[in-house]
């Protein structure tokens, strides 16, 4: 219970007081959590240049420098940082856009700690908060040639506004009417390793012989434009979105015969030879990890397209008439310009911070986090905002915004 003043980093401009190796002229603000003290700041003062972050390790009288997991939120005029949990503190970002405001550094969470098992180091994860929820993605998997690609288009032309595609990267050449961007982000192996250790996939796999993954932007970026997410992944990638923080719906698409899948490839005509003998030899594997694995909830042959197509929307609810729901998520927050932060319980107070205090009740807003969900590797959902008129209506959660 009671207030805690948020620490508001413009005031901290000459910088951190023990000298850390940060330039004096930037911003920074330290939070501590247990022995550790987390200094957030941004080294000069350009527009656009992102947040840093440095550990003072209390019990070893040391600085560590840690791995950064995930896209760095972008630095604008100032910004507050409050404590929560004691696993993640809220980086609220004075001058930003409505949605870039508000973001999460995760310095204990289950991920962070499982990261840092991996790598054996310190290791922090940034993730950026959204309002709101979205459906559960839908990833669909199957064998190459099974008709996936084919599916996946009908069920976007017809619910253009309902459904988005997770656009993958690949290392593997682009057919002749593939899009850069749009079927796949084309790209070579050692950026996309790097990236990788970085932390900016889901999952990742090598399919026949080339390496694909969903980088966390693509599903995030779907949910965003508040639309349902589709993947087309492999059985391995599948299995990792399985064992991730994503809450998805898996169907696995299975031939008639293996003669049938073998005649839709060589139909298709985008493969050489030897990549049709390489893709038909992990089908019969796909195949059986697909139906025994326990990974799908769902398994639809594709004998006859019609039928199936009526079968997927079936899976999906779409099999009435077209869905009128298709009203958007609500999008970002406007925070007053200038502001101060504190925090109670379970509830974040943006107070407006103008010379004439007139509009104050259409500019102070509380950001309720009890039902925050999800977090690194993806976004932080389920902040729900309130217009306030006082700090007392606030507890009352009155005036939701919609
Ligand atoms: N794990 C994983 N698999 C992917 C991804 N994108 C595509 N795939 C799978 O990679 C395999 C080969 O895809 P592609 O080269 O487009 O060939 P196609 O399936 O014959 O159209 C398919 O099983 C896809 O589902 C991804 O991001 N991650
Ligand atoms: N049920 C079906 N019957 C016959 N041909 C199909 C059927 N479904 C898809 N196809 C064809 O099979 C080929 C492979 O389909 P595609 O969607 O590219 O498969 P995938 O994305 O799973 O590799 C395409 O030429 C497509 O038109």
């Amino acid at each position: 219970m009671g207030e805690a003043p948020a620490l508001c980093v413009e005031d901290l401009k000459e910088g951190f007081s023990n000298g850390f190796g940060l330039r004096t002229k930037g911003f920074k603000a330290s939070t501590d959590v247990g022995d550790k003290t987390f200094v957030i700041g941004c080294n000069n003062n350009d527009s656009a240049s992102s947040l840093e972050v440095h550990i003072y390790d209390k019990s070893r009288g040391k600085w560590v420098i840690p791995t950064v997991l995930g896209t760095k939120p972008k630095f604008y005029e100032g910004y507050s940082a409050v404590l929560l949990n004691g696993d993640r503190i809220m980086i609220i970002i004075r001058g930003s856009t409505p949605d870039d405001c508000i973001w999460f550094l995760e310095v204990d969470t289950e991920y962070v700690k499982q990261q840092k098992e991996v790598s054996g180091t310190e290791v922090v994860a940034w993730s950026k908060g959204v309002r709101g929820d979205a459906e559960k993605p839908v990833v669909i998997s199957g064998p190459s040639g099974v008709g996936k690609g084919t599916l996946i288009n009908m069920l976007m032309e017809e619910f253009p506004s309902m459904f988005g595609f997770s656009v993958s990267h690949t290392t593997r050449a682009p057919r002749d009417m593939e899009k850069n961007g749009v079927h796949y982000h084309f790209t070579e192996r050692s950026i996309m390793e790097k990236d990788i250790k970085d932390g900016k996939f889901l999952e990742f796999a090598s399919v026949h012989g080339n390496l694909y993954g969903t980088s966390i932007e693509a599903v995030e970026a779907v949910a965003d434009s508040g639309k349902r997410c589709i993947l087309d992944i492999d059985v391995q990638g599948a299995k990792s979105v399985r064992a991730s923080s994503l809450d998805a719906v898996f169907i696995f698409i299975s031939p008639p015969s293996m003669g049938e899948l073998e005649e839709r490839l060589r139909l298709r005509g985008t493969e050489t030879e030897e990549q049709v003998q390489k893709r038909l030899r992990n089908a019969e594997a796909e195949i059986e990890q697909g139906k025994s694995s326990g990974i799908f909830d769902h398994i639809l042959c594709n004998d006859n397209l019609e039928k199936c197509y009526e079968n997927l929307k079936k899976l999906l609810g779409l099999d009435g008439s077209a869905p009128t729901n298709t009203k958007p998520s609500p999008k970002g927050i406007d925070l007053p310009p200038n502001h101060s932060v504190s925090k109670i319980d379970n509830k974040i107070l943006i107070k407006c911070e103008t010379p004439e205090p007139v509009n104050e009740s259409k500019n102070s807003i509380v950001l309720d986090i009890s039902l925050l969900k999800g977090g690194a590797p993806g976004r932080t959902r389920g902040l729900n905002v309130y217009a306030i008129d006082s700090f007392s209506d606030c507890l009352n959660g009155i005036h939701k915004l919609s």
